[in-house]
């Protein structure tokens, strides 16, 4: 049996009183979607960010790709092939999708930044931004200011950024959030096609999507997961229906 890509054992995480994560024990497989939800507060974005490297655990150990990165920071954690999207979108909205993607190749080779206009001339780092935009999609608006994209095409775009760096593993944090119905629909189809390039740990608050995509579903609850299992078997898990899932959103 191969070891899991993603192994993540014990996290656990107080802010003060509030006990946000608590033990966590969770794992990402090759070619999987593994979604965490859970209630408002649950503690799902304070898991991630440890896992990303912008929060330190209490107490815990993240193995990735066979190595402890527990100690490496957000920076080390990408380059070692944690490719990460979140809630709060780190593009540059006044500059082009090409310029964006050519920026987040740049940021793999750890160069200081050059002259942009130099930047923007590397026949190589344009290759790798080509090649990730063709990959999601979004070659006929390379051109686009990043403003003037809709929301689904700037998720798409995290995630060129992301490919740039040869991710192993992604981590998402609500993708979905601001889609409408037909945005979500068409991000969830272009989500189910990635994970064959590279697993992705997907928090999400959208059932729909969630219960389309994933492989594995585990629940957080008060910081604890309370299950782990196949979408057929969270939704039949009593504990889950109690806790979180109304009998209305399993149907
Ligand atoms: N920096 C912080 N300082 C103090 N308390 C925090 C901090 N970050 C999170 N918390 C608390 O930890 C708990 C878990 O919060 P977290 O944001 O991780 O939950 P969540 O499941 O991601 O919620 P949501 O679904 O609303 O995004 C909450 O009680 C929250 O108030």
């Amino acid at each position: 049996m191969t070891s899991p890509l993603l192994d993540i054992r014990g996290l656990s995480k107080a802010f003060g009183a509030v006990q946000a994560c608590e033990d966590v024990t969770l794992t990402l497989e090759r070619g999987e979607i593994h979604a965490l939800i859970g209630p408002n507060g649950a503690g799902k974005s304070t898991f991630i960010k440890q896992v990303a490297g912008n929060l330190d655990p209490d107490s815990g150990r993240i193995w990735f790709d066979g190595r402890d990165v527990t100690a490496l920071d957000t920076v080390a954690r990408a380059r070692a092939g944690l490719g990460r999207t979140f809630q709060v979108s780190s593009l540059a909205m006044e500059m082009s999708v090409l310029q964006n993607v050519v920026l987040g190749a740049l940021g793999k080779r750890g160069r200081v930044l050059r002259f942009f206009r130099d930047v923007m001339r590397d026949a190589a780092l344009l290759e790798v931004a080509r090649e990730a935009l063709n990959e999601v999609g979004l070659t006929g608006v390379a051109g686009t200011r990043v403003a003037d994209l809709s929301h689904g095409q700037r998720r798409q775009l995290e995630v060129a950024v992301a490919l740039t760096q040869s991710p192993k593993a992604f981590l998402m944090d609500e993708p979905m959030a601001g889609l409408g119905g037909e945005g979500s629909a068409r991000l969830t189809r272009f989500l189910d096609g990635l994970r064959h390039r590279a697993p992705i740990l997907l928090v999400e608050h959208d059932m729909d999507a969630v219960f389309a995509l994933a492989d594995r579903i585990s629940v957080l609850v008060y910081g604890r997961i309370i299950a782990t299992g196949t979408p057929d078997a969270i939704r039949r898990d009593p504990q889950v229906r109690a806790a979180y899932l109304g009998d209305e959103a399993l149907t």
